[in-house]
């Protein structure tokens, strides 16, 4: 599929957006006092965009779902009082019309708006004809293709300074993540659409405040374009997700700590970082040939089964392969996970070729 959107530099009125965007502001306006101090304080250290959510989807019922349209004078506020942009969550047409009317500046759709085609569809609508940033969440589920068309319908609106927030995804399994990043997936968007910027969400990511350093520097590290942290004037007290919020002084810590290094390469290093890539060529071309090899003898072993009348699977003989590359993966200096799943896709692979092994001999009757 073709992807391909109309797509305008992310700027702000008088405000050229540099690497890395910082937006910055609490989880969920509680009060006006909490607002404005959280915000007065944010500026002080130099961030040019308050988010805050006024509407608040939760996984149940019963937890606070935001102060509603009672927080936007606030946000108003806020503006007025610190020259700092205002952002927050839209997921309904009626949140677009009032976050328009009390002149926000820039809008994002959740992660469980963008998952649902009918609420980025009336979003989308609701913004027809509005000039205006508008940056898209993943969806909580790892679905590309939902969040580039989540992208594509508020593109179809008219709006052309479009980016995409990567907040990570859900996922049953307790990980160290509250949302796995899968960063294969932002990385994978940034591949077919590169001139969308992307924004890490490392607040929605880690889910808690002492690892929003590491995953801001892995985000810069892969390019990525800004960060989009959550910070709250008294963490601790917060109204929602408390423990992933930081307050503005330790996120200046983190700003500080975070290297930047450039996407663009020099023309000194190019020689080495060429020479490295031939290495890596080679190598894969060295892992293609090894794989193609490894089908082959498969193959074989496919014609052996059908021979023999032998099932293609062999669970016993799977369970040991992986025990085995899982123990060498330490030996290989290898993440065991990453070669678990590695030898999962090759063995899936396997399978496959075998099976149309044994249906070609079977054709052959
Ligand atoms: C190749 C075989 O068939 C299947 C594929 C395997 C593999 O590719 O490593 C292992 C076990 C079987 O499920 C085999 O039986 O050895």
């Amino acid at each position: 599929m073709e992807n391909k959107l109309d797509l305008l530099p992310l700027e702000l009125p008088g405000y050229k957006l540099e690497r890395p965007m910082l937006i910055a502001g609490p989880c969920s306006a509680e009060t006006e006092e909490q607002v404005l101090t959280t915000a007065k304080q944010l500026a002080a250290q130099g961030v040019k965009i308050f988010r805050s959510g006024i509407w608040k989807p939760r996984t149940r019922p019963g937890a606070f779902e935001g102060v509603g349209t009672v927080g936007l004078p606030w946000l108003k506020k806020v503006k007025e009082e610190t020259g700092m942009f205002i952002s927050i969550e839209v997921a309904t047409a009626h949140h677009v019309y009032e976050a328009l009317k009390f002149g926000v500046d820039m809008l994002w759709v959740g992660a469980r708006t963008t998952a649902n085609p009918f609420a980025v569809q009336e979003v989308a609508d609701a913004l027809a004809g509005v000039d205006i940033p508008v940056l898209v969440k993943n969806p909580v589920n790892p679905d590309l293709e939902l969040w580039i068309g989540a992208m594509e319908r508020i593109n179809q609106a008219g709006i052309k300074r479009l980016g995409a927030i990567h907040r990570g995804f859900s996922t049953y399994d307790k990980t160290k993540y509250r949302n796995n990043p899968e960063w294969q997936i932002p990385i994978e968007l940034r591949r077919r659409i590169p001139n969308l910027p992307i924004i890490t969400d490392p607040s929605h990511i880690s889910g808690k405040s002492e690892m929003i350093a590491e995953v801001s520097q892995e985000a810069m590290d892969l390019n990525f374009d800004g960060l989009i942290i959550e910070s709250h004037m008294c963490p601790e007290k917060a109204w929602s997700d408390a423990s992933q919020q930081v307050t503005p002084d330790h996120l200046k810590l983190i700003m500080d700590d975070l290297v930047v290094r450039q996407s663009a390469i020099g023309e000194k290093p190019r020689v080495t970082l060429d020479e490295l890539r031939k290495k890596i060529d080679l190598l894969d071309q060295q892992l293609l040939e090894t794989l193609s090899s490894r089908m082959k003898i498969s193959e074989a072993i496919g014609k052996y089964k059908y021979d023999n009348n032998i099932t293609i699977l062999q669970t016993r003989r799977y369970d040991e392969i992986m025990n085995k590359r899982r123990n060498q993966a330490d030996e290989n200096k290898l993440n065991p996970e990453f070669v678990v799943k590695v030898f999962e896709h090759i063995h899936e692979e396997s399978i496959n070729r075998q099976n149309i092994v044994m249906n070609k001999e079977l054709a052959k009757k």
